[in-house]
C-alpha cells in the first residue's frame, strides 16, 4: 500500500484534496480525520501539518507527500521535488516600511522576522550578509510595527497583507513556490505504484489545462488548420461524407481556445466545438 502525506490545513489542504479526488482517490469526509485507507486504489493517506510533511517523507515512513516548495526547502529535510502541481502559488519576499530598504545589502546588521528561518538563513549566508533572523510563528507583518524587527521575509500571494500593514517588498524575490509532490531523496523512481500515482495527477493537470477541439475544414485548408491545432502528438483527421471536407480533433491549451477558434473560423473551418477533458493518461 502506497503511503501518502496530505496537508491537513492551510492554503494547500483544500486544493490538494480536490486534486486527489479528481484523480479518483477517496478523500476524508471530516477535517478531524487524520488518516484514511482507500483500499480500492491501495493507498493510505495521512493528513499532516504542511510544515511536517517533508520530515515524514524524508524519514522513509511515508512514500510520497504533497507540500509547498518553500516548506520543503525551509525544512532542510532529505526529500526532493518530483512533480509541480500548479496550485498554492506564491513568492517569498523581503518587505519593509517604504524607503527603509531597497536591496539585500540594506539588510546588514538588521533584524529580519520570518516563519521560514531555513530559507532566510541560507539566502543571507549564500550572499555573505550578516543580519539576525528572529523566528515568529505567523502574522509576521506586525513585527515591524511592534519593533521586533526592521524587515520581514514572508509568503506573498496577492500582496494584500503587506499593503494592509503599510509595507513594501524590496530586492529580488527569494523564491517562487507552488504545491509539489515530494519523495525521499534517492528513493526508487521506477516504483510502479509511485509512477501510477504521478500519472494520475499528471492526468488531472492536463485535464485542467487542455480542452478537446473538434472542427470541420476543407482539405485545402487542412495544413493551415493543423498548424493552429498541432495537438500533443498529432491531430486526428477523419473523412467527412461531403467530399473535400475533413473533421479534425486535437487537444489545445484551454487558455488559447477562444483565439484558436477565431483563427480557425477565419481560415474557413466550421462547426468548431470545444469540450472539457475529465481525465487523461498521456
Ligand atoms: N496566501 C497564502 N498564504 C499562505 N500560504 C500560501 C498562500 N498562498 C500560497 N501559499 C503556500 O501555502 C503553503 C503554506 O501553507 P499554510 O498556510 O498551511 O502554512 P503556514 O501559514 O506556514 O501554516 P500555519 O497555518 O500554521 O500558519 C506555502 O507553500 C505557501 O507558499
Ligand atoms: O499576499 P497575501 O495574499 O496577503 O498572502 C500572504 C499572507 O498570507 C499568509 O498568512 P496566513 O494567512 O497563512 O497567516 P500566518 O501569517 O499566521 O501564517 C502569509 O504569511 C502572508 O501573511
Ligand atoms: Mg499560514
Amino acid at each position: 500500500m502506497l503511503r501518502i502525506a496530505v496537508p491537513n490545513k492551510g492554503s494547500l489542504s483544500g486544493p490538494a484534496a480536490e486534486m486527489l479526488h479528481e484523480a479518483g482517490y477517496q478523500q476524508r469526509r471530516e477535517s478531524k480525520e487524520l488518516r484514511i485507507v482507500d483500499p480500492e486504489n491501495e493507498v493510505e493517506f495521512f493528513y499532516l501539518r504542511p510544515r511536517d510533511i517533508a520530515i515524514y517523507v524524508s524519514s522513509g515512513r511515508l512514500d510520497i507527500g504533497i507540500t509547498g516548495r518553500d516548506l520543503l526547502i525551509d525544512s532542510g529535510a532529505d526529500a526532493e521535488e518530483i512533480l509541480p502541481l500548479g496550485f498554492a502559488r506564491s513568492t517569498f519576499r523581503f518587505a519593509a516600511k517604504p524607503g527603509t530598504a531597497s536591496g539585500i545589502e540594506d539588510l546588514k546588521d538588521k533584524t529580519v522576522a520570518t516563519s521560514y528561518e531555513g530559507i532566510v538563513d541560507k539566502h543571507l549566508a549564500d550572499r555573505g550578509i550578516d543580519a539576525s533572523v528572529v523566528h515568529l510563528d505567523g502574522a509576521v507583518e506586525t513585527a515591524i510595527e511592534l519593533g521586533v524587527a526592521e524587515v520581514i521575509a514572508d509568503v506573498v500571494e496577492t500582496g494584500t497583507s503587506l499593503r494592509n500593514a503599510g509595507l513594501e517588498v524590496f530586492g529580488e524575490p527569494i523564491m517562487k513556490s507552488e504545491a509539489i509532490v515530494i519523495r525521499r531523496t534517492g528513493a526508487d523512481a521506477e516504483e510502479p505504484k509511485v509512477q501510477q500515482f504521478l500519472r494520475r495527477l499528471q492526468g488531472v493537470l492536463v485535464a485542467r489545462t487542455y480542452v478537446m477541439m473538434d472542427y470541420d475544414c476543407r482539405v485545402e485548408q487542412l495544413e493551415k488548420a493543423v498548424a493552429l491545432t498541432p495537438g500533443l502528438e498529432s491531430p486526428t483527421v477523419s473523412p467527412l461524407h461531403n467530399e473535400g471536407w475533413v473533421a479534425v480533433r486535437a487537444m489545445v491549451p484551454a487558455k488559447e481556445a477562444q483565439r484558436i477558434m477565431d483563427d480557425l473560423y477565419a481560415i474557413g473551418a466550421r462547426a468548431i466545438l470545444t469540450t472539457a477533458i475529465h481525465a487523461c493518461r498521456l
